[in-house]
């Protein structure tokens, strides 16, 4: 259930009052003067519906994560482990055997690759990068890409949410466009201002203990990758603005071959022993990778979407963003019965933080996504004293104190 949406207005619609989208179940207009548009609902939705779904604009694993290991398609992030690699790959253990091994999705016979090692889990994928970005990044054309990409790994720097693929294949997109300043505007509707000035805000990474790092990385994309966009736009602003654009509004993926397998065994027809047994074999897998890998099971990445880039967030979310495909189609699933007229919000934050103290959540959102958050939640909340989650609670979170530390 793809949604081909309608856009009304296409201009920039920071501050606009315009409706922006309209379409038979939601539309997108103005959230009020505080939020700029949010995403409305148009008819009543119940618990579990689908709202939308739709695929991203460009999409890209992690660095960091297909360095260790987890194998996915360039394009769409489908994993391309079979389940039984995964599982004991991610548990660290050669010895697990896999009941119904035929319901592993992954098609091996189906895998391609280019000549410089990026694999693809189908032709069409191959083909689709070839032509978007991939002829100005594969390596085999332009071996320098692989020193900036090395630089980045050494360094780490900006943390992974802007995905550094990301950026390269946003250039390279824009680049082999046939309709140059199109292909810039559309990514230029996204939010890409790293400076909140009504709020005094900075985005987190761009702060001064990694300058260093960000000059560097500004100077090799010169270097490695002098295309009309770098050169043009890719001033030390311009480039500030792009991983503004990518904190702000990528949108994280994960996708696992093993849970892929789990839903397909829940369909199974089978009695009431064999489903217990089932059950207990796959909650031990979990814990065993679990022991291994921590909380790192999916094959991650970062996209931009042209719809889910309206929702705004909430700390008392009605709908969430899932994977269902195992790739990188979105689907936006309502968490709450919601009725027309209603806004769709989500939460930016992950579980663990959005059950925080108001101050505590607040302090995240300023950081990283350089908001004051006016959710109805926060409203409500208004009067609660600012306690830090460690005065809350026993917890020990490093990011948040991190962050608060950044306040003070
Ligand atoms: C992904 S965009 C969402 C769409 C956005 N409202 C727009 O007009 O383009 C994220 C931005 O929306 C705004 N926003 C989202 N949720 C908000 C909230 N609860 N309170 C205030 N601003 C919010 C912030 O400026 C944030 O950086």
């Amino acid at each position: 259930m793809e949604t081909d949406f309608e856009e009304i207005n296409s201009s920039s619609h920071e501050n606009s009052t315009d409706i922006l989208i309209k379409e038979p179940s939601i539309e997108i207009r103005t959230a009020g003067a505080h939020k700029g548009v949010g995403i409305f609902a148009f008819k009543d939705f119940c618990e579990g519906d689908v709202i939308f779904e739709e695929e991203p604009i460009v999409a890209a694993q992690f660095y960091w994560n297909e360095k260790y290991g987890y194998l996915a398609c360039h394009h769409c992030l489908r994993p391309m482990e079979s389940t039984v690699e995964n599982i004991k790959r991610l548990s660290n253990n050669e010895n697990i055997v896999l009941s119904h091994p035929n319901l592993c999705p992954t098609d091996k016979s189906k895998h391609v690759y280019c000549d410089c090692g990026v694999g693809f889990c189908s032709t069409s994928c191959k083909e689709l990068s070839w032509e978007q970005y991939h002829k100005c990044l594969c390596t085999l054309r332009n071996p320098s890409l692989n020193k900036l990409l090395k630089s980045w790994s050494g360094f780490h720097y900006p943390p992974e949410t802007s995905s550094i693929m990301l950026l390269l294949k946003m250039i390279a997109i824009i680049e082999l466009s046939s309709n140059y300043d199109e292909a810039v505007s559309t990514f230029l509707k996204f939010q890409h201002n790293y400076v909140n000035e009504d709020e005094n805000m900075l985005m987190k990474f761009l702060g001064s203990e990694y300058a260093e790092n960000f000059r560097i990385v500004h100077s090799l994309l010169h270097e490695v990758f002098p295309c009309k966009f770098v050169k043009e736009f890719v001033t030390e602003d311009g480039l500030r603005k792009l991983f503004a654009l990518i904190g702000r509004n990528g949108q994280g993926i994960g996708t696992s071959v093993y849970s892929e397998w789990v839903k397909k065994v829940e369909k199974l027809d089978l009695n009431e022993e064999e489903k217990s047994k089932m059950d207990i074999f796959i909650n031990k897998v979990y814990d065993a990778m679990n022991e291994h890998v921590g909380t790192f099971l999916n094959c991650e990445g970062s996209g931009l979407y042209k719809m889910q880039k309206n929702i705004n967030h909430s700390c008392n979310p009605n709908a969430t963003v899932t994977f269902p495909h195992s790739n990188f189609t979105l689907s936006l699933i309502a968490s709450k019965n919601i009725k027309a007229g209603e806004e769709i919000c989500v939460s930016y934050l992950d579980e663990c933080n959005l059950f925080r103290s108001r101050h505590s959540r607040r302090v995240i959102l300023r950081n990283h996504y350089l908001f004051e958050c006016h959710c109805e939640k926060c409203t409500e909340q208004a009067g609660d004293p600012d306690v830090t989650s460690e005065e809350e609670s026993s917890n020990e979170d490093e990011s948040i104190s991190e962050d608060e530390a950044m306040e003070s």
